[in-house]
């Protein structure tokens, strides 16, 4: 087993450069460039020197003894000044002992893994807290990684192999004539399985979290659309103008708010007449965004606004603005006044779409593969063999095993780890 090393902290230059070493050689490493390693677990100040005794740097030097660490092996930190150099001279200085070579990315995890600290959900909930931006996601992600999913997942595996050992034992006798029967309740064992794998597929997914709740504001031109966007961003974004078409694009920012992930969209004005031909290019982008938002706040005439829209009343302060008679939100976006009660509006509408906080929200592949166990389950309800029974029990057991990891190929886990970055 090769010992691997990488810089684990932010690129350089940086105040600290923290480079990890895990493997069976770390020690020994450590003990090479430091002179003498501190006590396990105890940090301290070492010179490091490369081999002709030339001083690398001075660094704090921690070791943890394997294998109860981070990766399941020795691993030894290397606390260096972060400058670009320093590192390089440093990394120099590892690779040239035997057995010793550069990580490739998510390395570190994959070892994690190889050596059972961690299974492959907790190791998606690492990748998601390396890249989480918002509290919501932070929260998702820490509960994956805490094993809240794992938790879970081992709880279903064992329900389906207390059901399989049902229908084994029916198999066991199956040529005798008082044969074992299902259990009455096997039926409704294996459907509130599968109802309760549903509800977890119910819930917002890891892909809303990452790309946020789309909030499109739409209406015709010069409706205050533009100036409205701004004011909910509190920077001047969109260009705005009393000139009727002046957003022709689409322009798109996220934002976080109350640590929520949300996507605000400014589109071209809608109108059927007098669009030039940019502007009814811009028409029909701003359509593909009210297709696919979350919420559409409708600043036109009320009533006229797309299915589903939110009736929102602009320019509140203007004596000549039309009034609606039932607006969800009153606004204007000159004075400020209403701007802050429609983002807290806003915000309550995104939560009842975003995950809860603290929820784990399911990625891609693990919603693929609970939907493969609760699909298999309800098979079950309309096959009377009990060998077709314990098939289908046995690939909602498989797509467990893949959920954790319990099984795994080779190819799934390059590509899961090589999304991770280097160093970690
Ligand atoms: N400097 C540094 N900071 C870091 C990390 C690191 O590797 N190095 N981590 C990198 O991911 C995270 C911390 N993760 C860690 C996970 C497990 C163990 C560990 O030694 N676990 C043992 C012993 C626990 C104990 O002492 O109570 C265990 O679980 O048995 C250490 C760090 C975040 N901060
Ligand atoms: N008095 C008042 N004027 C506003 C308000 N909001 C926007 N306006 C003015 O209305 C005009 C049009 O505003 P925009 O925000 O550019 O309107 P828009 O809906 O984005 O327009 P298009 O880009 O043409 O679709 C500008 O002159 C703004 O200053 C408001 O709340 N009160």
């Amino acid at each position: 087993m090769d010992t691997i090393f990488a810089l684990s902290s932010g690129s350089p230059p940086a105040a600290i450069g923290v480079i990890r070493v895990s493997g069976p050689a770390a020690r020994q490493v450590g003990i090479r460039l430091a002179g003498s390693l501190p006590a396990p677990r105890e940090a301290a100040l070492r010179s490091l020197r490369g081999d002709d005794g030339q001083l690398l740097d001075k660094a704090l030097v921690l070791f943890f003894d394997g294998p109860r660490t981070a990766t399941g092996e020795d691993l030894l930190e290397l606390h260096c000044h972060g400058g670009r150099a320093v590192i390089a001279a440093v990394q120099q200085a590892l690779s040239r002992f035997e057995g010793v070579r550069a990580a490739v990315p998510g390395e570190f995890t994959r070892r994690a893994f190889a050596n059972g600290r961690i299974d492959l959900a907790e190791a998606e909930g690492l990748s998601e807290l390396l890249s989480a931006e918002t509290e919501l996601q932070r929260r998702s992600a820490i509960a994956l990684t805490s094993g809240a999913l794992s938790r879970q997942v081992e709880q279903w595996r064992s329900a389906i192999l207390n059901l399989s050992a049902s229908v084994e034992s029916v198999l066991d006798f199956g040529d005798e004539d008082d044969v074992a029967e299902l259990p009455p309740d096997f039926t409704d064992r294996v459907a509130a399985l599968a109802a309760e794998m549903t509800r977890w597929l119910d819930r917002p997914r890891a892909e809303k979290l990452r790309e946020g709740f789309r909030i499109v504001l739409a209406g015709p031109p010069n409706s205050g659309k533009s100036t409205l966007f701004n004011a909910l961003l509190e920077e001047a974004v969109a260009i705005t103008s009393a000139e009727a078409g002046t957003t022709r694009d689409v322009i798109e920012r996220p934002v976080s708010l109350d640590g929520m992930p949300l996507v605000l969209i400014d589109t071209a004005g809608l109108r059927d007449e007098g669009a030039g031909e940019i502007e009814v290019i811009g028409i029909g982008k701003a359509q593909e965004q009210i297709e696919r938002a979350d919420c559409v706040l409708w600043l036109g005439p009320e009533g006229e606004g797309p299915d589903g829209a939110i009736e929102l009343e602009s320019r509140i302060d203007d004596a000549s603005t039309v009034r609606k008679t039932n607006p969800a939100f009153r606004v204007s976006a000159v004075t400020g006044e209403g701007v802050d009660a429609l983002r807290s509006g806003l915000l309550n509408i995104a939560r009842d779409t975003l995950p809860k906080p603290g929820d784990v929200a399911l990625n891609v592949r693990q919603a693929g593969l609970i939907r493969e166990a609760s699909e298999a389950l309800e098979q079950i309800e309309r096959v009377c063999d009990p060998l077709l029974v314990a098939e289908h029990l046995r690939l909602a057991r498989a797509a467990m095993d893949s959920l954790t990891g319990r099984a795994s190929t080779e190819d799934m886990l390059d590509n899961l780890f090589g999304r991770f970055c280097i160093g970690k």
